[in-house]
């Protein structure tokens, strides 16, 4: 069984004229455990919606959401916030993500405050320590307010604030779009890192196919909310099958060339 299985779900918007926006369409997928999934598409395809609907922000117009077997629908305020503790989301802007105004490490303890409440400030002060290390950073940056930070020290910090309720699913919503090529790279391989350690399953949103190359095993592509191919990274993007994933790839290219 996946970690996560999406079976014929639905998504639908009220337009402003009244009409109904079927954001997401008969999307189906599975997100097994310990494996990298990428969401790609273009602008308005429906990734993150989709995204929204795995974590429970938005309700399903038809199908369902099982998580660790659990259909999401059948789960009451309590049961729903814990399964949250269990899903840790990192931002495409680390700083818009980061509140100003907090200290490092009270960011990154807010979810120990919220879902494990039994834990002591002195414990939670040593996972933070922790944490910091764990992604690089020195442990003396809990002190300091995040705006003070260079884009990749805030998106470590951002990755922190995901992982240190030990979740087991991360969702990645565009997770290096902000950062510098270089910075980019040195993300994801920390992001790999992190992934080996910890078992970690990883939901990747991305118009950044590098990173898709880089560590998703399998590639999802949408086009107006509808998946319209689907495989292992390797095949999708060195041999796309649809027109769409071709027009994507080739828009990629020349960008880069
Ligand atoms: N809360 C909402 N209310 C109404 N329409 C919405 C809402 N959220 C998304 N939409 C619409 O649903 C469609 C899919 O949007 P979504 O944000 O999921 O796309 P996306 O692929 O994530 O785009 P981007 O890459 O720009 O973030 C779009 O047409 C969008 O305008």
């Amino acid at each position: 069984m996946s970690l996560v299985e999406v079976r014929h779900v639905s998504c639908l918007f009220h337009r402003p004229d009244g009409s109904l926006l079927k954001a997401i369409d008969d999307v189906s997928l599975d997100v097994p455990r310990g494996r990298t999934v990428a969401v790609i598409g273009e602008s308005g395809s429906g990734k993150s919606t989709l995204a929204r609907l795995i974590l429970g922000i938005y309700k399903t117009a038809g199908g369902s959401v099982r998580f660790d077997g659990v259909d999401i629908a059948t789960l009451d305020k309590q049961a729903m916030r814990k399964l949250r503790a269990r899903i840790g989301v990192v931002f495409q802007e680390p700083f818009e993500s980061l509140n100003p105004r907090m200290r490092i490490g009270a960011i990154i303890e807010e979810p120990l405050v919220v879902h494990q409440k039994t834990l002591s400030r002195e414990a939670r002060r040593a996972k933070v320590a922790d944490m910091l290390r764990e992604v690089d950073l020195d442990p003396i940056l809990a002190d300091r307010y995040p705006g003070a930070l260079s884009g990749g020290q805030q998106q470590r910090i951002g990755i922190a604030r995901a992982l240190i309720g030990e979740p087991s699913l991360v969702v990645l919503d565009e997770p290096t779009s902000s950062l510098d090529l270089s910075v980019r790279a040195q993300v994801l391989v920390l992001l790999a890192r992190l992934q080996k350690a910890r078992g970690l399953t990883y939901l990747m949103i991305t118009h950044d196919l590098a990173s898709v190359e880089y560590f998703a095993d399998e590639v999802l592509v949408m086009y107006r909310g509808r998946i319209v191919e689907r495989g292992p990274t390797a095949e999708v993007l060195g041999q796309p099958k649809e027109a769409y994933t071709q027009r994507l790839l080739s828009a990629r290219l020349s960008v880069e060339v």
